[in-house]
């Protein structure tokens, strides 16, 4: 009999060797019978692992649990999250056991086994133990891949200039008597430029509004100016990227923007050398139709001397090394974003992994670097034993919200996990005459209808598409999830419904004129990716087609019948909103606490979503719930950063 009881009932001996005493579940539906949330893919996954490993109770299910893991955005299951503890247990409110799960053993025991399995980095098989944590090789390969490139570009000598040359180029661009600096504070902006000037790698992060864009705007003046002066009108191959087009479009546009305010006191040689245009990851890259690998890779090397990569909270680990594989040894990588937002939809979390908080400081030698060309003397040095920080620089003043406004003071409140605070923001910002928060009631027909009326009626009428497109910008309804009353579907489904009560909508599922549409998955021949948002709308013809905005100044049109999966998008995700802004949010969430998305990222990405005014649909207990919740993303590329490679 197998030696853990509780997992009994779900058991049957495994014919596949009579000699083995090997004991798994007969079938998917018995093992999911056992296991909550169990999918298809976990047993699988385990049961083809096993055959190559051996069957064995322990080992079948740590594989069952790296599977979940992975599909969860981990990139390693660590031992110690699962050593001794009942995995795949659920009972319903009343706590009658739906699912009993399976008790792993001790982290001792579990240890053994592996090293028994001899599963280290070397042995070359599908799965490596390493570091008290379980991979599939694929991801502790990226891992490895992208802790060497990292590494190697921090090493590398891009100290081209000399600190005299970086002292006065900064003093033109941050001139003393502007910015913070003027009252005696620490403008991180400045410290920012100066930080990556000299560097092969480096992170600028910051929440909304901080001066991310702006900052390095003057950083990519600097190299242009330094590169210029050294080197006559030598162009700087720069390449600015960002995850997904609406990401690249507002990169296009605040780029733009602020280089038209930098003309007064930028030379225009140097202004003009600065791209306006941001590319998607997927198109710097170099999509082939119908294949996984890109055209640019460590054979095909990009032509860039430095690569700007902005939202970079959205870029899983596989992505993010396949764009180190495919840049030049001595091209610089620029990396930009909110390392507080939710983390990418596949696996990884590179850019809280690369840009731990709070900052650990800088190195003796980097400190002595930015006091010589800033003149600030009081940066953080880090501490005996912790890595230093010097690749990262943070950007803590807000320019959009000033602290004073609702939705910047409740972004903060949910980042310091101050729930019950936050929550007292929000039902007291009506009666502090708060214009920017509020506090949406539970009846959805109370609130909605007038929303839709406001912002997605007028769609119908616009007389251009253009005018669509901006005033498509302006709201959103932000969901926790697709399903459910406060879910995607069914917000999408009242709003068609209200829409068509004007006789400017089809309840039913048929197209029609003004229709917002976001595409569901990548098509490379027609340039769509998961994400897109376009509309349906009726041209001179007559005839309804399928318009998507084309690089911020065009648009692409194409028949609907040609168009890849997708979906009505009056409201989405808060997860698909990543790398956009509206005007005005409405964020809904679910009416339970037991909501597995709920969490902490989830609710700031949502909250600083919106530019200026934010309404919120939650009961109190979901907020604090979702306020304490916190993602953890388990992965091991932080100490592969600290290993000497
Ligand atoms: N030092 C500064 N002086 C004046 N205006 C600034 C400064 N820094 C930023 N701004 C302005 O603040 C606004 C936000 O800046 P920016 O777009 O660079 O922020 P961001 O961190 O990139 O924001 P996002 O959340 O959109 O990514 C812009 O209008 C910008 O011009």
């Amino acid at each position: 009999m197998p030696a853990n009881g509780v997992a009994a009932a779900g058991l049957a001996e495994l014919g596949d060797s009579s000699t083995d005493a090997v004991y798994v579940y007969a079938s998917f539906a018995r093992a999911k019978a056992q296991i909550a949330g169990l999918e298809p893919i976990d047993y699988f996954f385990a049961r083809e692992l096993c055959r190559d490993l051996g069957f064995d109770r322990q080992l079948f299910h740590l594989l069952l649990a790296l599977s979940e893991s992975l599909r969860n955005g981990h990139t390693c299951l660590p031992l110690a999250s699962i050593a001794g503890q009942c995995f795949g247990f659920a009972s319903d409110d009343e706590g009658l056991v739906s699912h009993h799960g399976f008790i792993f053993a001790g982290e001792e025991p579990l240890e053994q086994l592996l090293t028994g399995l001899a599963l280290a980095p070397g042995q070359q098989k599908a799965i490596v133990y390493h570091r008290k944590s379980l991979y599939l090789r694929r991801y502790f390969a990226f891992e490895a891949e992208l802790a060497d490139f990292i590494r190697n570009k921090s090493a590398g000598n891009f100290d081209t200039f000399s600190s005299c040359e970086i002292k006065a180029c900064l003093d033109e661009l941050f001139p003393l008597d502007s910015g913070s600096e003027a009252a005696g504070e620490i403008d991180w902006q400045h410290i920012a430029v100066a930080n990556a000037v000299n560097k092969g790698f480096s992170v600028i992060a910051g929440g909304p509004g901080t001066g991310k864009t702006y900052t390095v705007t003057k950083l990519l003046a600097a190299l242009i100016m330094l590169t210029q002066a050294r080197d006559g009108h030598k162009p700087l191959n720069i390449a600015l990227v960002a995850p997904t087009g609406k990401a690249a479009q507002r990169l296009s546009e605040s780029i733009a923007k602020a280089v038209k305010g930098f003309s007064t006191f930028i030379p225009d040689q140097v202004l003009a050398a600065i791209p306006e245009q941001a590319l998607t990851l997927h198109r710097l890259l170099g999509v082939i139709p119908n294949q996984v690998n890109f055209r640019h890779h460590r054979d095909n090397l990009l032509e860039a001397d430095l690569v700007l990569i902005d939202e970079v909270s959205m870029v899983d680990l596989a992505l993010m090394t396949r764009v180190f594989r495919a840049l030049p040894p001595r091209s610089r990588v620029i990396l930009l974003g909110d390392a507080d937002q939710l983390p990418s939809v596949a696996a990884g979390s590179v850019l809280s992994d690369v840009a731990p908080r709070p900052h650990p400081g800088f190195s003796a030698q980097n400190l002595k670097y930015l006091q010589q060309v800033t003149g600030c003397l009081s940066l953080p040095k880090v501490k005996a034993g912790v890595q230093e920080g010097d690749h990262i620089t943070y950007l803590l003043k807000s320019r959009r919200f000033d602290g004073k406004g609702g939705i910047g003071r409740l972004a903060a409140a949910v980042i310091a996990g101050d729930s019950e605070p936050s929550w007292q923001l929000l039902t007291r910002a009506q009666e502090a005459g708060d214009e920017q928060l509020s506090l949406l009631p539970a009846d959805l027909l109370s609130w909605l209808p007038r929303l839709a009326e406001q912002y997605y009626l007028p769609l119908y009428r616009c007389r251009d598409v253009e005018e669509a497109f901006s005033l498509l910008g302006r709201f959103r309804v932000l969901c926790a999830m697709r399903k459910g009353e406060y879910g995607v579907e069914n917000i999408n489904q009242v709003i068609r419904q209200c829409l068509a009560a004007h006789g400017a909508a089809d309840a039913g599922g048929r197209l029609y004129h003004g229709m917002p549409v976001m595409i569901s998955e990548n098509d490379y021949r027609l340039g769509l990716y998961n994400g897109d948002i376009g509309m349906i709308w009726r041209n001179d013809k007559g005839h309804l087609m399928a318009v998507f905005e084309d690089a911020g100044t065009d648009f692409k049109w194409l028949m609907p019948s040609r168009l890849p999966q997708y979906e009505t998008v009056y409201a989405m995700t808060i997860h698909k909103t990543q790398g956009s802004e509206f005007d005005h949010v409405a964020m809904l969430l679910p009416g339970q606490t037991d909501n597995k998305l709920l969490s902490r990222e989830l609710l700031y990405t949502g909250i600083t979503r919106a530019k200026s005014r934010l309404s919120i649909a939650s009961k109190a207990n979901v907020w604090c719930h979702g306020v304490e919740a916190r993602v953890k993303r388990f992965s091991g590329l932080i100490p592969k950063l600290r290993d000497q490679g």
